[in-house]
């Protein structure tokens, strides 16, 4: 049997028991380590299930899945997902090539930043479509999220973000020099991401096409949900641009809030605020009464 075990999103003590009871007893354990990061070490997890537990990267799920599912027909393997197997992360081809060599499947459900980004207050009922938002360079400012958010914000409602990680990249140089050296991992902080998407706004603006957002726009950076140094910032794009500091290491998610907030979310998440002031006018000015 395979399984999918969701880990959750704090550290190794989120994994649920019936997780736990599986990876204890499985022949092999991997750790998929590239959608996202638990925030403790995989030598801490591995002491906690006392088993090893093979980090798995991207080439070793996609290119050779093979390994992964050696006689998983008649042994059971543990792959371990941080946050919900099915959460923003699908896996969708390790488990149709499970299913063409007929192993059968179990997925053990866990807490993902697709829920758990409700602890901002903001209520998962009043969110649209999820973006990823990737790390832009000097030539590539991909912006198909624009007509997402614009949608989602049409009709009043949320948008989380999610932002781009980076790991095992290899620079160009290196590549075309055959060198397998890895540039360090980099995951996009809140402050980048609103950077960009005024970045975006500014081009479709020029384009006569903006206006799905500007820099008044109120929103909530979040960082390390659910586990114990969870942080979250609140304020408009312009002023999250320079909310890093605040927020402190990876994982970070942003949720860019729709006009049919409710009072009771804004009371919430504006005890997040960096300034209540602004909140406060903007609030009543944008949002109050909208829904
Ligand atoms: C591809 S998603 C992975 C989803 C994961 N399988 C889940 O269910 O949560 C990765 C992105 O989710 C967000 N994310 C994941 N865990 C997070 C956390 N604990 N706090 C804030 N953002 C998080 C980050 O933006 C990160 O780059």
């Amino acid at each position: 049997m395979l399984y999918l075990i969701g880990l959750g999103l704090g550290d190794e003590t989120d994994i649920t028991v019936k997780g736990l009871e599986i990876v204890r007893r499985a022949s092999r354990v991997y750790l998929e380590s590239y959608t996202a990061i638990l925030l403790v070490d995989v030598a801490v997890l591995e002491k906690y299930y006392g088993r090893e537990v093979v980090v798995a990267d991207r080439e070793m799920v996609e290119s050779a899945s093979d390994d992964i599912l050696n006689d998983a027909q008649n042994v059971d393997v543990a792959f371990l997902v941080v946050g919900d197997p099915f959460g923003a992360t699908t896996h969708t081809d390790l488990v149709l090539r499970a299913r063409s060599l007929s192993i059968p499947i179990k997925t053990i459900p866990n807490a993902s930043i697709m829920s758990a980004i409700g602890s901002t207050g903001l209520q998962l009922y009043n969110f649209g479509q999820t973006i990823s938002m990737v790390f832009f360079t000097d030539s590539w400012k991909p912006a198909s999220f624009y007509d997402r958010v614009r949608e989602n914000r049409n009709i009043g409602l949320h948008t989380l973000v999610l932002l781009d990680i980076k790991v095992k990249e290899q620079s160009v140089e290196n590549i075309m020099r055959g060198r397998k050296i890895f540039e360090p991992p980099r995951y996009m902080t809140v402050g980048q991401c609103c950077s960009q998407m005024l970045e975006i706004e500014e081009i479709k603006k020029a384009e006569g096409e903006g206006g799905a957002y500007d820099e008044e726009s109120l929103a909530v950076g979040a960082a390390r949900v659910g586990g114990v140094s969870e942080k979250f910032v609140s304020g408009t794009l312009k002023q999250l641009c320079e909310a890093d500091e605040a927020l402190g290491g990876p994982l970070h998610s942003l949720v860019l809030l729709g006009r049919k907030t409710h009072e009771l979310e804004s009371d919430y998440v504006r005890e997040f605020a960096v300034d209540t002031e602004v909140w406060d006018r903007i609030w009543k000015r944008d949002y109050e009464g909208k829904s």
